[in-house]
This record gives structure tokens, sequence and C-alpha cells, in this order.
């Protein structure tokens, strides 16, 4: 920036800054995870803060903690990609908030490292988790005769998902209520940027993603990227995100509210926040 050479010898210094980073750049550990949840806006959640120089984020979920922890540490390590000193390295594996061994797990990896939660209208999330079921399986049975069996995992438990202090009481055994910052999942898409500002003050990063890369995309119905990661183009995400969602009888709705409004009710009081789901 400040060069005082001729032409061709700044080219070449930023080329060779640009090989010193390759060569200085190391594989390291996550500092920081998005936990979950499934379906709440992880996949934009990600996208969008990778717009920041000062992270480094896996793109696919490596899911290590529940399904690949026998691969131990070093394999993990190694599907991190390069940062430099102070960039902070994270991944998104929606299913770590739910599976009961994964908190002991990452707490003994690190006992510092920040834990992030995006959460939606546990009904909402459950019709999004059916849909997107249902687009992958035409054949599966009705949504209300899934989600009122008492099926607790797998497939068949959309419900179970959004039982969110259920879930979160388990990492609260591991890890401080500070060291764990949950996302609304509504306001990542009414107002990305406000949300964004509050996940990089979390990280202690400096609020460089703010309401300037974002605009809203009325076709696509969410905010997209002006401009993402090494583009000029604007960029929504894909067509598996923001899927229209199936027409759920109303009298199951109401249904599904009251089940999860003491569940709300308990979530909202543990974590000091009320998300104002009906
Ligand atoms: N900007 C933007 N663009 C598109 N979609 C957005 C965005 N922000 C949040 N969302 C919501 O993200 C929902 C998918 O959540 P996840 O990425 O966590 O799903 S997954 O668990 O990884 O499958 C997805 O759920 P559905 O609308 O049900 O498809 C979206 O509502």
């Amino acid at each position: 920036s400040s060069c005082v050479c001729a032409v061709e010898t700044c080219i070449s210094l930023q080329s060779l800054s640009g090989q010193y980073s390759e060569w200085t750049a190391t594989r390291r550990l996550p500092q920081a995870l998005i936990i979950g949840v499934k379906k709440g806006g992880t996949r934009a959640l990600l996208e969008f803060l990778r717009l920041h120089p000062d992270i480094r984020a896996l793109g696919s979920e490596p899911h290590f903690f529940d399904r690949h922890y026998a691969r131990g540490l070093a394999w993990y390590r190694s599907m991190m990609p390069k940062a430099l000193d102070g960039q902070i390295v994270m991944e998104k594996t929606p299913r770590y908030f739910v599976t009961v061994e994964t908190p002991e797990r990452v707490h003994s990896m690190s006992q510092d490292v920040k834990l992030i939660v995006v959460v939606r209208d546990p009904v909402t999330r459950a019709i999004s988790d059916y849909t997107q079921i249902i687009s992958k399986t035409p054949n599966i049975p009705p949504f209300e005769s899934l989600v009122f069996k008492n099926h607790t995992t797998g497939m068949l438990g959309p419900l179970w998902i959004g039982l969110y202090a259920q879930h979160l009481e388990r990492w609260l055994a591991w890890f401080p209520r500070t060291q764990i910052h949950l996302v609304s999942g509504e306001r990542l898409i009414s107002d990305p940027a406000g949300e964004l500002g509050k996940v990089q003050d979390f990280l202690g990063l400096q609020r460089i993603v703010t309401d300037k890369h974002f605009y809203f995309n009325k076709t696509k119905g969410f905010p997209c990227l002006k401009k993402p990661e090494g583009s000029s183009k604007p960029h929504c995400l894909g067509k598996t995100k923001g899927r229209t969602h199936a027409t759920i009888d109303p009298e199951v709705m109401q249904r599904l509210r009251d089940f999860y409004k003491p569940h709300n009710q308990r979530f909202y009081q543990m974590v000091g926040q009320d998300f104002g789901w009906q």
C-alpha cells in the first residue's frame, strides 16, 4: 500500500506477501462453532460471517463431534482451512446442538471455544424440517401423523429438535452462558446486519460485515449478498434454502403452538431473552 518502488517491484512484492501468507497460514482447531439448530439459518450465518477477513470457515459440515469423533482431533484439524495468526477458524454442524455426547467432547477439545446457536420458532423449524424431508423422500406420511407420534430421535423427530431448553441445558453443564451466543433466526432474515453485528461483537471482531453487504432479493424473499467472498456478482443462498413450506392445517398449527409454549417459556427464562414466538 505505501510502496515507494517501481510498479513492477510493487506487484512482485504484493504477490510475495500473498505467498508469504500461504506459507505462514496453518491448520488449527476451531475457536468458534455454530452448533445449531437444524433449519435455523446456520448456512446463511456462516456464509455471511465468511465476508469477514478475520474469519476462516469450513464450507462443509464435518460432523466431527457427533459422527466422526473416533477419527481424532488430528483428523478434525486436517479438515480445517488454513488460517493466519489472529484469524478465527470456525465450522457449522447443526446436529451438535442435539447430540447428547457433544458438549463434553467439545469441552475436552477447548474450554474457551465460542458457541453460536441460531434459534428459530420451533413450529416453523419443524415445518421447514418436514419440507426438507419430503423433498428427499416424497412418499412419507403427512406432517401431523409424523410429529404427533411419540418418536424421539432421527428423521421422525422434527418436534424433539425444537425443545431448545432441554438441549441447551446440557451445554450449560459444560460451558458458561457467556460463552454461548444466540442468534434469532427470524432477525437473521429481517435484519441480517443487526444480527451479524452482535455475532462479530461476541467473537471479539471489528464490525466489518454491515448493512452495506446485504440487499433484499424480492424474488428470493430473503436477504442476499451484494458481493460474496471472491466474487463481484450478487449472490443468494441456493434453492434448498428458503423453500416454500408445506401448508399445514390451522388446527395442527395450534396444537404445535400449545405443545411448545411451556418449553419456549422455559427457554426464554434460561437465556434471559424473549424471542417472541407465538
Ligand atoms: N438469507 C437467507 N437466504 C435463504 N435462507 C435463509 C436466509 N436466512 C435465513 N434463512 C433460513 O435458513 C433456513 C435453513 O436453515 P439451515 O441453513 O440452518 O438449514 S440446515 O440445517 O443446514 O439444513 C431456511 O429455511 P427454509 O425457509 O425452511 O428453507 C431459511 O428460512
